[in-house]
């Protein structure tokens, strides 16, 4: 059977980072996707908001929607302090095997915790299944339909707390004008916009910052 894409980012890693290194990992990836093969990773020029952002929130509980091959969560794990914890639900099962190795590879996974399956089931098991209080910053990076209606759910499920900071990228490509519109005219956030360019392209991007305000 060919390989796919993902596997091919994979063993790009598995050869050319260094095991333990979750920088090189990220920067390995970088190279991969801008050189030989263009994947949907947030990418070096977007993946400096998120750090900034994330440095600024300095979050004890994290979650990303969309791992995808894991470099948002590899790029997030290094920045956390030693205690913070990062969940990252994943519905694709190929890519949450193939996040799974370049997590442990980067050597963040007692930071990280993978689950699969729909962020709607899963949102709502959280607290009780994941041992959540509430959660510091969310990364939104999984399918624009979703950005509501999870943002929605997490609200109804007592997961955000006065200054959670949510992310949510592609707000321009592929673009989330729903969310936007949502989150923008709802009193209950405090939004900022992040103008940027799409992951390894020349193409307009940009993400948007919501602070929950209780
Ligand atoms: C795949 C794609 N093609 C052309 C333009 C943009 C994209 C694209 C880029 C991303 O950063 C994405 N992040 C999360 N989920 C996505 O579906 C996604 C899609
Ligand atoms: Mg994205």
């Amino acid at each position: 059977m060919d390989q796919s894409k993902e596997q091919r980012i994979l063993n790009f890693v598995l050869q050319n980072a260094v095991r333990g290194d979750p920088q090189s990992v990220v920067d390995t990836i970088d190279k991969y996707c801008s050189q030989k093969e263009w994947a949907m990773n947030v990418g070096d020029e977007k993946g400096l908001i998120l750090d900034k952002i994330l440095e600024e929130a300095k979050p004890s509980t994290s979650l990303e929607l969309g791992t995808y091959c894991g470099y948002s969560a590899v790029r997030m794990a290094r920045l956390l302090k030693p205690s913070a914890r990062l969940l990252t639900i994943e519905f694709n099962a190929e890519f949450a095997a193939i996040a799974k190795q370049i997590i442990e590879f980067a050597g963040v996974q007692e930071k990280v915790k993978i689950l699969e399956g729909p962020s709607e089931e899963i949102i709502p098991q959280l607290k009780k299944k994941h041992e959540v209080d509430t959660l510091d910053f969310v990364f939104l990076d999984h399918w624009k339909e979703r950005y509501t209606p999870d943002t929605i759910l997490l609200q109804e499920c007592g997961l955000l707390r006065k200054g959670t900071v949510i992310l949510a990228d592609n707000i321009v490509c592929p673009g989330a004008p729903e969310f936007i519109n949502y989150i923008r005219n709802n009193s209950h956030f405090e939004c900022t916009n992040y103008p940027s360019h799409l992951e390894y392209m020349k193409v307009k991007d940009a993400m948007e910052k919501a602070v929950f305000l209780g």
